[in-house]
């Protein structure tokens, strides 16, 4: 990995647009963004213009600056709060199944070969850089249950430079005999390699952090469960898992754990609804299951496209918003078909609509809200809302600048980019953000920085 010391001094000029709450959103349309060495946002400053941005901060006269370019913006990385990085290949690869038959045959076949290194490599190294292009600059990523490949992943994602949680994962029950943990002191003993291997190669978790997981109830004992519980207070390192996704695996649950009230307090009973667990999907939450979540101050991760593939049903994200609980977006590759949170942004807005057409149009979210929950919700489900999500001095500078494309008079695009959107330059700015959530895609996304270093770029980037 580059050193951060090795950042200069940059302040970052034009557009920017960055959510201030759930409903609202800053567009700023003449911005400068002093970024330090250690690529933590220095100051912000808002209708000044480049000479004033610079004159007025003693020290930056020789900073590095960067224009915004293609009639855009910049805008807050995203963060995908759940999905697979092992599970990359079957993109879109799901034929009709649902949940468990999926995982029977798409899902476990897959991520069983990762024990080839060569093999994770490969993928590890696809999906980093993929989902750096559509601009995630943070990952909540499941691995395998191999100890080599998951280090592997989280080495991969220091190199390019992706913030990161990487889970190894554990399932000794109800898994097929090639892929799963022996006994529950396999799980924990190569959970703890995992955690102590990532520790080693980021030990202030400047990027890269390992995550607790356990694949889903079904999929551990109630004493893998308890054992996982236990390493997650004893180290304090974050866990990540799946709940009520489907109807059958919600029935599948009670049936092995029927000492147990509900799914969710399937994990409390083991000490793994805490604050720093990530649940995911939550699409059929009973009352008092949301009751309990809210209490014990765990996260959700919204995942409308898997969702909708696997026929899993629509989470009723209004009322989870409402409740109180935290909420970010989760591509959910591969049960999601699409590695971009953009996509996911546009999905959480189609499934909203789905829920309204039975409850009414309170359920129904805006352009600016899954703006919020792909960048500002996501960073509160990672516990990460004092570093990244938004523009606020004493963060990073987790940035994409987003690329519009110019129509001429004429009607002919200005550049030759095969730009996915078109601006005529008679539309209001909440219109283009509008366009780009609608329109846009890895293509719109011109250059991304984590922590200020550069991760990706596009040939239309020019510096
Ligand atoms: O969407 C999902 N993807 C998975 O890999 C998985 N495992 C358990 N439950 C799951 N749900
Ligand atoms: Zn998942």
């Amino acid at each position: 990995m580059a050193s951060v010391l090795s950042l200069k001094k940059t302040i970052y000029l034009g557009p920017f647009v960055h959510s201030q709450s759930l409903a609202e959103l800053e567009i700023c349309t003449q911005g400068a963004i002093g970024v330090d060495e250690k690529g933590t946002i220095a100051f912000v400053e808002r209708d000044v213009t480049e000479a004033i941005a610079v004159a007025k901060h003693e020290g930056w006269e020789s900073a590095e600056l960067v224009r915004v370019q293609d009639n855009g913006f910049f805008f807050p990385g995203f963060i995908d709060t759940h999905i697979h990085a092992s599970q990359y290949p079957n993109t879109g690869i799901f034929g009709k199944s649902t949940l468990l038959d999926w995982l029977n045959t798409y899902t476990f076949p897959l991520e069983s070969s990762l024990h080839a290194l060569s093999r994770a490599r490969q993928v590890y190294s696809r999906v980093v850089s993929r989902t750096l292009s559509h601009g995630t600059t943070t990952a909540a990523y499941y691995a395998t249950v191999h100890v080599a490949s998951t280090n592997l992943l989280a080495d991969i994602c220091l190199a390019k430079g992706q913030r990161a949680f990487v889970g190894r994962v554990c399932m000794n029950t109800l898994s097929p005999d090639y892929y799963r943990d022996a006994s529950v002191e396999d799980a924990v003993r190569d959970s703890r390699a995992s955690i102590d291997y990532i520790r080693k190669i980021d030990p202030g978790a400047e990027l890269v952090a390992p995550i607790i997981t356990p694949r889903f109830a079904p999929s551990c004992t109630a004493e893998c469960l308890s054992a996982l519980g236990e390493l997650h207070r004893e180290t304090g390192v974050h866990c990540q898992t799946h709940i009520s996704e489907n109807k059958p695996e919600i029935a599948l649950v009670k049936e092995l754990f029927p000492e147990r009230k509900s799914y969710a307090d399937v994990y409390d009973a083991a000490g793994l609804l805490t604050p720093k667990m990530i649940l995911a999907h939550a699409v059929h939450l009973t009352g008092d299951e949301v009751e309990l979540i809210k209490e014990r101050g765990a996260k959700i991760s919204h995942c409308p496209a898997s969702n909708t593939a696997l026929t899993s049903g629509c989470a009723r994200v209004r009322e989870l918003i409402e409740s109180g609980i935290a909420v970010g977006l989760g591509t959910d590759v591969s049960g999601g078909f699409s590695p971009s949170v953009l996509e996911m942004a546009r999905q959480a807005i189609w499934v909203s609509r789905f829920v309204a057409m039975n409850d009414g149009d309170q359920a129904k979210l805006s352009t600016e809200e899954v703006l919020y929950l792909a960048t500002r919700g996501g960073a509160k489900v990672v516990g990460l809302e004092n570093k990244i999500g938004g523009f606020e001095v004493g963060m990073d500078w987790d940035a994409q600048m987003i690329g519009l494309g110019a129509v001429s008079e004429s009607g002919e695009a200005a550049s030759e980019s095969e730009d996915p959107v078109d601006v005529w330059g008679w539309e209001s700015w909440d219109d283009r953000v509008a366009k780009w959530v609608y329109n846009g895609d890895d293509r719109s996304t011109v250059a991304v920085w984590v922590k200020g270093r550069l991760v990706h770029q596009t040939s239309r980037y020019q510096r």
